[in-house]
Formats: structure tokens, C-alpha cells, sequence
């Protein structure tokens, strides 16, 4: 048995096709949505993600405005920065990349930012509001998993899920949009605490693996005809990236996505729809 791809890159395309006619209908009614990035530091796999962030941009006829800090950046510099953009009127949503350099107090950056420009769903008013089911942006790998699960079929209603990792981008967030009525999923989440990590994953129906742990899921503790979901980037002595999933599970799981070509394109593709859905809400006074 081969894997069927869970294929971001094309779901992707799809999604930022939408989102062009959505833009321009926007700008039409006097709103050009703008996202604006702040990056802290020359980690080289940051950079090529907030670039990759203001080509979308591009594509879907948004604006876009770039931030940098040397990696030197002091948190109140830092933190300068995020006023201006919450002051910015071109800015109608933005993000801080993660991770910020070592010292730096991450929360305290993440509280300061306007809930109603966060782009990235990680502001603390978002996150309450997805807990109490309320209107807002939803965190991106989370919801980009969940659009690829949908858009390719895979049955998440009634699924258990085992998530692995409990980081602030995915595995913290995901089981709250996984246990809405909506979803209806079953979720079990793993970290490094977890005392039998194979026995959890052998009951999964779907794997939700973002321990940044490379070929931590083996081909022997995925159930046959699971969906398998590769967040991981780790990078090995080339520079290529090393995902959490082992290739041998391909022969064992239904449904994989690729790492690359997976949850990546995803995540940027969900911060659009959420940039795309504040400014509708703006025009529409709600
Ligand atoms: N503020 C945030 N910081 C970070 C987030 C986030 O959602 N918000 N997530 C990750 C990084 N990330 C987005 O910022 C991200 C990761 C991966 C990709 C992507 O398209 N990856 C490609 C491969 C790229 C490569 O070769 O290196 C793929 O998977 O095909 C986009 C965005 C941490 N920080």
C-alpha cells in the first residue's frame, strides 16, 4: 500500500485563487487589505517564510509591509515596532515570526499586538475566543491541517486524533478546533511527558505530528489506513528538511501529507483567509 498525498501545494493554489476575487471585491469597496510582517534576526529558514508570506501577497493583489530587527533587537525595540504597526493604516493584519531570539519575552510581544489586526490567530483574545466558539482568526497550521484533511475527504467526525508536540503555533491550539461540534473529533495529545508514545499512536485514526523530532512516527506504530500529518522541519547537515514522519509510513498509512509540499503552503495560505476575513468583517461594520 502507497500513501494517497495529502497535497498542500495544491490546495493552496485553490485557496489563494479564492482569495484574489475576495481582494479585489474588497478593494472595489474602498479596503485594500495590507499584512505586515516583523522579523527579529537572520535565522535563514524565517527569512525564506516571510518572504514566501509577501510573494502570497502579491499573487492575491494584497499589499504587504516588512519589519525587520537585527537579532541584537532589545524587547522594548521590538515592541516599538509592534505599536507602529498596530498604529499603521495600510497594516490591516500582521504577525510577529516565531521563534524570537532567545531573551526576549514571546507572550508579552504576542499580548501587545491589536486582537483585531492578529493575522496569526495567536493573540490571546483569539485564542479565548476560539475556546468560548466565538467569531475570529483561527491559528494557521491548525486550520490549514484541517482544510487539507477536509478538501481531500478524510474523515475527521468521530476520528481520534494523537497529537504530538505541544508548541504555541500547533500542538497547543489544534485540539480546540478539533473538539468543536463542527469537527467532532476524539483528541489525545502527546509530548514529551507522555509515558507510551507508540500505544497512543497505534490508536490513532488521524496523527498529528509537530514534535520537531525527526522520524519520531514509525512505520510500526501507525494503525493501517491512518491519515498522517508531518508538521516537523528539522533540517539535516545539507540544509534539507527532515520531517517527524519516517518515510516507511507511506506504506502503512492512507493519507500523508508531504514535508515539503504539505502543511507548509498550508499555513501560509490560512494567514490570508485570515487577513482576507478581518477586512470583510471591517466592510461589513461588524
Ligand atoms: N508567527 C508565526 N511564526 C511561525 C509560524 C506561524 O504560523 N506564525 N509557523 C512556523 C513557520 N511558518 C510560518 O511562519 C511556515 C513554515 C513552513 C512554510 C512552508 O511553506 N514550508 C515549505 C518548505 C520550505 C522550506 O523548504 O524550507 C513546505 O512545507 O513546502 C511556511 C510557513 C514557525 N513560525
Amino acid at each position: 500500500m502507497s500513501a494517497q498525498i495529502l497535497d498542500g501545494k495544491a490546495t493552496a493554489a485553490a485557496i489563494k485563487s479564492d482569495l484574489t476575487a475576495r481582494v479585489a471585491a474588497l478593494k472595489e469597496r474602498g479596503l485594500t487589505p495590507g499584512l505586515g510582517t516583523l522579523l527579529v534576526g537572520d535565522d535563514p529558514g524565517s527569512r525564506w517564510y516571510v518572504n514566501g508570506k509577501h510573494r502570497d501577497c502579491a499573487e492575491v493583489g494584497m499589499e504587504s509591509i516588512q519589519r525587520e530587527l537585527p537579532d541584537t533587537a532589545t524587547q522594548e525595540e521590538i515592541e516599538a515596532v509592534v505599536r507602529e504597526l498596530n498604529e499603521n493604516p495600510a497594516c490591516t493584519g500582521y504577525i510577529v515570526q516565531l521563534p524570537l531570539p532567545k531573551g526576549i519575552d514571546t507572550n508579552r510581544v504576542l499580548e501587545l499586538i491589536d486582537p483585531a489586526k492578529d493575522a496569526d490567530g495567536l493573540h490571546p483574545m483569539s485564542l479565548g475566543r476560539l475556546v468560548l466558539n466565538e467569531t475570529g482568526p483561527l491559528p494557521c497550521t491548525p486550520n490549514g491541517i484541517l482544510h487539507l484533511l477536509r478538501h481531500h475527504g478524510v474523515e475527521i467526525n468521530g476520528a481520534h486524533v494523537v497529537v504530538v508536540g505541544r508548541g504555541i503555533t500547533v500542538g497547543r491550539s489544534i485540539p480546540l478546533l478539533l473538539t468543536r461540534k463542527s469537527e467532532n473529533a476524539t483528541v489525545t495529545q502527546c509530548h514529551t511527558g507522555t509515558r507510551d508514545l507508540a500505544a497512543q499512536l497505534r490508536q490513532a485514526d488521524i496523527i498529528v505530528a509537530a514534535a520537531g523530532v525527526p522520524h519520531i512516527i514509525k512505520p510500526e506504530d501507525v494503525k493501517p489506513g491512518a491519515a498522517v500529518l508531518d508538521v516537523g522541519v528539522s533540517r539535516d547537515e545539507n540544509g534539507k528538511i527532515v520531517g517527524d514522519v519516517h518515510p516507511g509510513v507511506a506504506e502503512v498509512a492512507s493519507w500523508l501529507s508531504p514535508n515539503p509540499g504539505g502543511v507548509g503552503p498550508m499555513t501560509r495560505a490560512e494567514l490570508l483567509v485570515n487577513v482576507v476575513e478581518a477586512a470583510e468583517r471591517a466592510v461589513a461594520g461588524q
